[in-house]
């Protein structure tokens, strides 16, 4: 048996009492700043253009929306449908995957990394998988849906190009060197499928609670990208975002991070440091990684180890 929200929310009409988050941490209570004009890149605009509109989004936001961005509607749809059709599998079937074990790769689990620990759940369940390079992972993931491999394989790489194609613009946006994010900043990418099914009073829990990435570049089907930090020596943002469940429909959401390798040294660029001063001090990214799940993904408390004071 597992603890899938999908699978015992089916059958009760009541939020738990550990599904309810602090008042001021609920959807109606904190004041989100709405964003009017949240960017919408055309990536099929003059590569200036596009240039001067990302950079300009990343320092505004760290979020926008892209359109003409290469990826096929039909491989988008079919890979929406083929991820539905996981989280509605019958339970057995998913059990397979199921897994707390923090090391594992490829795994279904649901709520936050640490079930087991948290004082309050997420109503989402995750399946998670790293998915470059391809044929090193693709055997760890599911066998059904039977496409599955095949789809969601041919969305990964599509995804990988399409974040590749945005962090090059951000480079030149930025002036940093050629090459900047090849090879070592862009070694690691994971797939993690969110699924928030129906819930009972979506006025009282949250699907993610409150967090910014800890990776380099996020691309969030459908469309919309987040996650710069800290290697602009602060010049750019990374949005804090956050996900609420709703009455009637489940909501499923596919998120591509691409990361750095986990011995990578993470630092400033030289050419950023405009001052002379980093504003930050340089870490392993598997340190910061093992950091982010002790704060959990406290920006704040994250940047008074990272800042380095003036
Ligand atoms: O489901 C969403 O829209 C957000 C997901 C997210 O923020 C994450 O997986 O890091
Ligand atoms: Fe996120």
């Amino acid at each position: 048996m597992t603890n899938l929200v999908s699978t015992w929310s089916k059958t009760t009409q009541i939020l738990p009492e550990n599904y309810i988050f602090p008042v001021d941490q609920r959807p109606g209570s904190v004041k989100i700043p709405l964003v009017q004009n949240i960017p919408l890149i055309d990536l099929s605009s003059s590569q200036s253009q596009t240039v001067e509109e990302i950079l300009h989004a990343c320092q505004e936001f760290g979020f926008f929306q892209v359109i003409n961005h290469g990826v096929s509607k039909d491989l988008i749809d079919d890979t929406m449908e083929v991820v539905k059709e996981f989280f509605n599998m019958p339970e057995e079937e998913k059990e397979i995957y199921y897994s707390i074990d923090p090391i594992k790769s490829c795994k279904l689990y649901t709520s936050g990394y640490n079930y087991a620990n948290e004082d309050i759940h997420f109503w989402r369940d995750n399946l998670r998988h790293p998915c470059h390079p391809l044929d090193e992972w693709v055997h760890l993931w599911p066998e059904k849906p039977t496409n599955y491999r095949d789809v969601v394989g041919k969305y990964s790489l599509e995804v990988r190009k399409l974040s590749l194609r945005v962090l090059e613009l951000i480079r030149e946006g930025l002036g940093l060197e050629p090459e900047y994010f090849a090879e070592e900043l862009t070694g690691g990418q994971l797939l993690s499928i969110n699924h928030y099914p129906p819930c009972p009073d979506p006025s009282l829990t949250l699907g993610l609670p409150k967090h910014a990435d800890p990776n380099l570049i996020t691309v969030l089907l459908q469309g919309s990208v987040s996650g710069l930090q800290i290697i602009s020596n602060g010049k750019l943002r990374s949005a804090e975002h956050r996900a609420v469940t709703n009455l009637r429909e489940a909501r499923t959401s596919i998120v591509s991070f691409i990361s750095p390798c986990l011995d990578t040294i993470i630092e400033p660029a030289k050419s950023m440091i405009d001052t002379g001063v980093p504003r930050f001090q340089p870490f392993k990214f598997k340190d910061f990684l093992k950091f982010y799940e002790e704060k959990k993904g406290d920006t704040e408390s994250m940047m008074k180890v990272y800042k380095i004071k003036p």
